[in-house]
């Protein structure tokens, strides 16, 4: 599976707010970029953190990408995923839809009763890891249901265990011209942080996008 990360923060490295609402750091052309990057992939996959947070919809929005998949025969929209250990994700939440298909990866520790709650929402669950969902296991699990190229879209908790667990072969990531502070406010990779073995990243391409930067990096 290749795994591309995509991330949109702050020039001073906040992916939102500390209310950790929805903030617009990407402008419309960083947008389509996104999009298409969506388009061009089999899942997108983010953390029940920012389903809380933001209820994201996680659909390919412009109608000629769409197009282009049923041309290339597959759905219209990549697959949802949400990273959920106790399978907390509302039912009526946006990514749950029936505008693509949803999977939810949940640990051994999720509740039966949650559980029922999203099957019976048309979700399909994958059991991997115990107290917190375990992403290596996880992704094998969605490689199985032929994902192939994942897309991982935050927030900066599933981001820092994607790239702790080696995961992560390329990142985008927009640099908005904006500053957002705050101790407590969500970074790129936050979780327990690194202290040694920093994952290196390789930089393939800077390009000025709307008013800000987009740095591509191959993850080593
Ligand atoms: N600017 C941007 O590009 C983006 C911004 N955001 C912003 O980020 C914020 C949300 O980020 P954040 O709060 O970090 O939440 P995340 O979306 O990263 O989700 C974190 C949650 O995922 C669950 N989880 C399960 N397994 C794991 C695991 N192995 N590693 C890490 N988490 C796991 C945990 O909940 P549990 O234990 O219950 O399963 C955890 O609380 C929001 O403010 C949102 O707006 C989000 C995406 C992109
Ligand atoms: N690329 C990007 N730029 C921003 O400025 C953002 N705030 C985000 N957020 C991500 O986009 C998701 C919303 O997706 P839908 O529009 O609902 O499909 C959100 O959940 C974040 O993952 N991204």
């Amino acid at each position: 599976m290749h795994v591309v990360a995509n991330a949109a923060m702050s020039a001073d490295g906040k992916l939102s707010s500390r209310r950790r609402e929805q903030v617009v750091i990407s402008g419309p052309d960083d947008f389509a970029r996104v999009d298409a990057l969506r388009a061009s992939c089999d899942a997108v996959l983010v953390g029940g953190g920012t389903v809380r947070a933001d209820d994201p919809h996680l659909t390919v929005e412009d109608p000629d990408l769409r197009a282009e998949r049923r041309e290339a025969g597959k759905p219209p929209h990549p697959a949802r995923v949400v990273v959920d250990t106790r399978a907390r994700t509302p039912p009526d939440g946006r990514v749950l839809d029936d505008a693509a298909v949803s999977y939810v990866l949940v640990g051994e520790s999720a509740p039966e009763d949650r559980r029922t709650v999203l099957r019976d929402a048309g979700t399909e669950l994958l059991v991997a890891g115990d107290e917190r969902v375990d992403l290596a296991v996880g992704f094998a699990a969605l490689e199985a249901e032929g994902i192939d190229r994942l897309l991982v879209e935050g927030g900066g908790e599933i981001l820092f265990s994607a790239f702790e667990a080696g995961l992560v072969d390329e990142l985008s990531l927009f640099v908005g011209s904006l500053l957002i502070g705050g101790r407590d406010a969500p970074t790129l990779a936050d979780g327990m942080g690194f202290v040694d073995e920093f994952p290196a990243l390789d930089l393939k391409d800077v390009e000025r996008v709307d008013d800000g930067v987009l740095c591509r990096y191959a993850v080593e």
